[in-house]
């Protein structure tokens, strides 16, 4: 017998008093936001500082705002711990106090709210009941208690069921109040770990990611707001869709953004073969020896003249100076470098000369033109796209840089067939924006944030990987993703070879496997293709049951099912071949729908969604049209159906007019 008791809608005196502690907390949040408004920043000693402590005050006043619509607290932990915190605990997504710093309720994130999340009966974590609570817009109507520490089995949690089960509309929500122990394991490892998930569709990643990233803002606050966070989706629709879940647990400064967005948003077309080259690692060694084949080896040495004198650094001299600082520094910094290092020369024969020049006259010299002549010539000022321009442009250096890392066939692919006038008048791929990306950091250091979440990380070529951990080289990271979703030419296979690239070997592979989105038959029919596109993965399971939730239909009009869909609840995502949005828009005209586009704040309940814009996105009800035109336009085609097929999360309807592919029908 499951140990549960569901409280009926209806107030009990248990549930009176906890709908007064709601209204005793919402009253002291109230109070913290009005003793917040009244701080002022006239304290502050000078206009800017006063500045700086106004805008953190309004930061501070605007967290503690009170949302009517989102629950302040979700759990309570009734413990028998020996320690000092109160023996009952009000787990919420903010900390609330009253006036005499008593917790009305603590932080989902702070260590005692751990046992929230994984207290079982096996190991109760101290705390004898466990109380989930349920909400019916802002009010709380229901709770559910979990007794724990006496050995009884739980049976499964209605609330948890129902927020599972609960029509998506709109962005993509947090999850606080019912993250899975598995998740929680991977929301609260430490900051120094780098983590890697693995997971089948609608498993969670992205909501465990997000979390944690609001987990360490809240454990390393001060490290992390100097050192930033990012979060790395991705396209935008993507970046749109998850946009709210952050700031909904009250962290707004973490910025999110993709890998174009990070590198540069090139995108000129470019075949899938020549991007698997540039996207290769190899590329990295070519690269760094392309830029330093641009330092010429000098000939002559420099003269300074001051008055009647002439100061000389030999051309040997000069040799010296460039052979100890090459593959010493970065290039920029070797730039100038040299330059000083020659200022140095011409100031020991100054000295020689009985003279006492200072650290004013080396800097003259340094930016002196016979100096600044000879910096230019043998160590020229370089931009990384001059280096790129050159090394897709000429064979001859092209062969010189590759020496034998790449494939005389390598080196061919990769030589542009019509080439640019000028580097300024290049048009960049997004496979040459990474190797832009690595050619800026040879020149001149990429700062390092703190935190970096990846998702749909199995996407990225071991160029863009290596951008990624460059900027995570002093911090860590949450890499997520899927194998079986890799759709690009470089998709990998292993996430040992993604950590490998990115920099953290140390990182530690985990996987979660329980589905919370997609219903079992739907996901049973689309894991079909799996030993297709990544045989090594389990079949994925799921939580959810979802009997009648698929439909296939042989010539079925798409106006049709998009009604049907309309007399349900929640959200309809109709993912179409790219090629045939606008077809398929037309077929829906007389239904209110919109073309799914990131930049619009329209929201509409029918979307069509082109299907490579699909991924890491989720839709009540999915129509998906003509799965073998998704197949054909492109490599990896059917790693695309796969995540086009794992979209729904109550039903989803194929239409076909052409033959589906064979492991559908088997
Ligand atoms: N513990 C949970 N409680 C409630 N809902 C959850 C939980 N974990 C995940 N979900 C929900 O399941 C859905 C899928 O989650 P998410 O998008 O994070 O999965 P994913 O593994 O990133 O999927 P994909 O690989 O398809 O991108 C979301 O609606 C998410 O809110």
């Amino acid at each position: 017998m499951p140990a549960h008791q569901l409280a009926p809608d209806i107030p009990s005196g248990v549930l009176a008093a906890e709908q007064a502690h709601l209204a005793a907390s919402r009253a002291a949040l109230t109070a913290m936001r009005e003793h917040a408004r009244s701080l002022s920043a006239d304290a502050a000693g000078d206009w800017v500082s006063q500045q700086i402590l106004q805008s953190l005050l309004d930061q501070r006043v605007a967290a503690l705002a009170d949302h009517p619509d989102t629950p302040l607290f979700f759990g309570r932990l009734d413990r028998e711990a020996d320690d000092e915190l109160p023996g009952i605990i009000y787990v919420g997504r903010r900390h609330v106090h009253d006036g005499h710093s008593k917790p009305l309720v603590v932080d989902w994130r702070a260590p005692v709210s751990r046992a929230f999340y994984q207290a079982s009966p096996a190991d109760p974590m101290n705390v004898v009941r466990r109380r989930r609570f349920g909400y019916h817009g802002g009010a709380l109507t229901a709770y559910e208690d979990e007794p724990l520490g006496q050995g009884v089995e739980l049976g499964p949690s209605k609330i948890l069921t129902d927020e599972i089960e609960r029509p998506r509309t709109g962005p993509m929500r947090d999850i606080v109040a019912t993250i899975q122990p598995d998740q929680d394991e991977i929301v609260r490892s430490t900051l120094t770990q780098t983590v890697c998930v693995q997971g089948a569709p609608g498993t969670g990643k992205t909501a465990v990611g997000l979390h944690r990233a609001a987990y360490l803002l809240f454990t390393h606050r001060e490290r992390l707001a100097r050192a930033g966070v990012m979060i790395v989706g991705p396209n935008r629709a993507f970046l749109s869709y998850i946009s709210s879940v952050l700031p909904a647990l009250g962290e707004v400064k973490v910025d999110q953004t993709t890998v174009a967005g990070m590198l540069g948003d090139h995108a000129a077309p470019e075949d899938a073969l020549v991007a698997a080259v540039k996207g290769d690692a190899r590329m990295a060694a070519v690269l760094e020896r392309a830029l330093w084949m641009h330092i010429v080896k000098p000939e002559e040495g420099v003269v300074f003249t001051k008055g009647a004198y002439r100061f000389r650094v030999a051309d040997h001299e000069v040799r010296e100076i460039v052979a100890s600082l090459r593959g010493t520094t970065r290039y920029n910094p070797g730039r100038a470098a040299l330059a000083q290092r020659l200022a140095h020369m011409v100031l020991v024969r100054m000295e020689q000369r009985g003279e006492s020049p200072d650290d004013r006259v080396q800097d003259a010299v340094a930016r002196s033109k016979p100096v600044r002549q000879l910096v230019d010539a043998v160590w020229p000022k370089l931009v990384p796209e001059q280096v790129l321009y050159r090394l897709l442009s000429d064979p001859e250096f092209l062969a010189k840089a590759a020496k034998s890392d790449l494939s005389p066939d390598e080196q061919e692919m990769l030589i542009w067939r019509k080439p640019y006038r000028s580097w300024k008048s290049a048009k960049w791929t997004a496979a040459d924006a990474a190797l832009l990306d690595e050619l800026r950091d040879l020149m001149e250091r990429t700062p390092s944030l703190g935190h970096l979440v990846v998702d749909e990380a199995q996407d990225l070529s071991e160029m863009q990987l290596r951008a990624l951990g460059r900027r995570c080289r002093n911090g860590s990271a949450t890499v997520l993703g899927d194998l079986a979703q890799g759709t690009t030419a470089w998709s990998t296979s292993s996430w040992e070879s993604v950590l490998h690239h990115l920099g953290q070997r140390e990182g530690a592979v985990t996987e979660l496997t329980l589905g919370f989105r997609v219903p079992r038959e739907v996901l049973d029919y689309a894991a079909r293709l799996l030993p297709s596109i990544a045989p090594g993965l389990a079949a994925p399971r799921s939580l959810r049951p979802g009997a009648g939730s698929l439909t296939v239909r042989a010539g079925g009009s798409v106006a049709v099912a998009a009604k049907e869909a309309l007399e349900r609840e929640g959200s309809i995502g109709v993912i179409v071949p790219d090629a045939r949005v606008a077809e398929v828009s037309a077929a829906l005209a007389d239904l209110p729908h919109a073309v799914l586009d990131p930049d619009s704040a329209e929201d509409h309940r029918l979307l069509v969604v082109p299907a490579t814009l699909a991924k890491g996105l989720e839709y009540d009800h999915v129509i998906v049209v003509e799965p073998a035109d998704i197949v054909e336009a492109e490599p990896r085609g059917l790693a695309r159906l796969y995540v086009v097929l794992t979209r729904a999360v109550t039903t989803l309807t194929v239409l076909h007019d052409k033959p589906l592919p064979t492991m559908l029908t088997e």
